[in-house]
């Protein structure tokens, strides 16, 4: 192998697992490994991407909008690994953090497929959702499939469930990853060695090879008809190519998803936030993003997530020259997305300038101090 070629990893996972998370740990622990980013939003709005980008300045780049996995082509991906391997970028390692709707095994194939001479590909690592784990599997049998063409597995949010239940659900990952390594983690803090040393990777017996990937579309199509099946008509996203845009097999996972993107210069009122918030339909699984509460709380932008019924608001100081609107992106399957947005365009406030101090108890609700000292990496 050219000593010279720069790994490519590929991180996937379920909506929510993590990603940009661990995506975020490999920053701040690379040491003098200089790590290039590649982040596919699946919403218009690259939340994922504003995440990670105050990190990585030139060395981040983003393919917003739609799942990479379903790109018409790999030129646009093409394009980027050949700005990021260029010898001026000074790149040790790439890592292209997927939307969590991708199909992994395309992203695979298109790094595969590359015929950039400066990149090898660099495996693939999946991440879990501890605490969602079993429900996202009953929902989604492909996450199986998933796990199994995995080169690491990283359980995550184990902080969220008891000691024996972790182990069960070990137990299970391992059983379902194969040869992978499965690591425990919380708030993505894996060692970074797993992703920057070359070798394990590379000396991983069987490695996937295009041949590989040809058989799991195979089993793709059994197991996709099965629960496609079970789940009823799948929705087409706007915009996206339909169902099996990828040519010749089942649906993706994110064909029965939709996404809307709600922005807005208007601060949002906390009250009619939170009521819309705390009634969400079940199949709105994903929200991401951050509001503007304007004098409501005037020095802060609160980041939110909800991951299922996981819901958090995490307050960080305005930058001085940010300009102050709030920008979610919502991601759900069965959802009534005319509906949100009307329900969203109600929540701006009336007195943006009247500060509701007991409105705001409701958002505090969902801060968690311990949380974020937790969140904090204590090597850091
Ligand atoms: N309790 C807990 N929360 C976590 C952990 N890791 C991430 N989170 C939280 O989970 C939410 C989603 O994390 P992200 O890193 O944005 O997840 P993601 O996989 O990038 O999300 P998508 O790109 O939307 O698929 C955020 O609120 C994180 O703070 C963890 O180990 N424990």
């Amino acid at each position: 192998m050219n000593k010279r070629q720069i790994p490519v990893v590929v991180l996937a996972g379920f909506l929510g697992s993590g990603k940009t998370t661990l995506l975020n740990h490999l920053l701040h622990r690379s040491g003098g490994t200089r790590i290039g980013a590649i982040v596919n939003d699946f919403g218009s709005i690259e939340i994922d991407a504003m995440s990670v980008a105050g990190q990585l300045g030139d060395s981040t780049v983003s393919l917003g909008n739609g799942c990479l996995c379903c790109a018409v082509d790999a030129s646009e991906l093409d394009e980027y690994l050949e700005r990021l391997a260029g010898p001026a970028a000074g790149i040790d390692v790439i890592v292209i953090e997927a939307s969590g709707l991708a199909e992994p095994q395309e992203l695979v194939k298109m790094v595969l497929a590359s015929e950039n001479p400066h990149i090898v590909y660099g495996g693939l690592v999946e991440v879990v959702d501890a605490a969602e784990f079993d429900a996202t599997r009953e929902r989604h049998p492909e996450v199986d499939r998933h796990l199994g063409i995995a080169d690491l597995v990283v359980v995550n949010k184990t902080d969220r469930v008891p000691g024996a239940e972790r182990e069960r659900l070990l137990d299970v990952v391992r059983g379902l990853a194969g040869r992978a390594a499965v690591v425990a983690a919380s708030y993505g803090r894996v060692d970074v060695e797993l992703f920057f040393d070359r070798a394990p990777v590379g000396e991983r017996v069987g490695q996937l090879s295009f041949d590989d990937l040809r058989d799991d579309d195979a089993t793709a199509d059994r197991a996709d008809g099965a629960s496609v099946a079970q789940d009823g008509d799948a929705v087409v996203l706007p915009g996206e190519r339909a169902e099996g845009g990828c040519s010749g097999h089942a649906p993706h996972l994110h064909s029965a998803y939709e996404s809307l993107s709600f922005a807005s210069e208007a601060p949002l009122d906390p009250r009619r936030l939170m009521a819309l918030l705390d009634s969400r339909p079940e199949g709105l699984y994903r929200i991401k993003g951050h509001v503007d509460f304007g004098a409501s709380d005037p020095r802060n932008r609160y980041a939110v997530h909800a991951v299922g019924r996981f819901l958090r608001f995490y307050p960080e100081p305005w930058a001085p020259d940010e300009p102050r609107l709030t920008q979610l992106v919502l991601i759900g399957s069965g959802i009534d997305v005319a509906g949100l947005e009307k329900g969203l365009d109600a929540c701006r406030a009336d007195a943006p300038h009247t500060a509701d101090e007991q409105g705001m108890w409701g958002v505090l609700r969902y801060v968690q101090e311990d949380e974020e000292t937790a969140e904090a990496d204590p090597e850091a």
